[in-house]
């Protein structure tokens, strides 16, 4: 299937100069939304995950419903402040400003094999710094997947050796 046709692009939002990939109108599609977390999980079943991590909001869409299918939990990195527990949480930049994310300080159990998703790679400071977060818990990131990835940002050479899954290039 050719995903691409159903990402709308937007020019210069939220700033001037981005050029913004809207999932949106591939999420309300049903039978689309569903074949990209199954093709997602297809090139990642050969992995052993435990768990799967996602970014507050949009690597909650993708990484969720990828943990239903991959039959492992789901644990939401979130934007500071939201979480009720004990938390740890780093400062990050992204392609269009920066923010800071935060998780449980008990959400990982030492040595678990942890996925990242989230719906883009663009510079890869939120993935970087997701990496980090899921690092400090003691887990053990084997690998991160997105619908999208925005080639000329070179995201993937802030994330290290791990593996990285994208199904639409920019
Ligand atoms: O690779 P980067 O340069 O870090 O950019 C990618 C991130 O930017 C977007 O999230 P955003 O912070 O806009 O939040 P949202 O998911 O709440 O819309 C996107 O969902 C990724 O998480
Ligand atoms: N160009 C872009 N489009 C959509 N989400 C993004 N997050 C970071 N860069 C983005």
């Amino acid at each position: 299937m050719n995903f691409k046709e159903y990402i709308r692009v937007i020019e210069d939002f939220p700033q001037p100069g981005i050029s913004f990939k809207d999932i949106t109108t591939l999420l309300n599609n049903g039978p689309v939304y569903r074949e990209v977390i199954q093709e997602l999980a297809r090139q990642l079943k050969n992995k052993q995950i435990d768990l799967i991590a996602g970014p507050e909001a949009r690597g909650f869409v993708i990484g969720a419903p990828l943990a239903v299918e991959l039959g492992v939990g789901f644990v939401p990195i979130r934007k500071s402040g939201k979480l009720p527990g004990k938390t740890i949480e780093a400062d990050y930049a992204l392609e269009y400003g920066k923010d800071k994310l935060a998780m449980h300080d008990d959400a990982i159990k030492p040595g678990q094999k942890v996925l990242i998703a989230d719906d883009l790679l663009a510079t890869g400071g939120t993935i970087a710094t997701s990496i980090n977060l899921v690092n400090q818990l003691g887990g053990d990131v084997i690998g991160a997947a997105f619908l999208i990835e925005l080639e000329e940002l070179n995201g993937r050479e802030k994330l290290g050796a791990i593996d990285i899954v994208s199904l639409v290039k920019y």
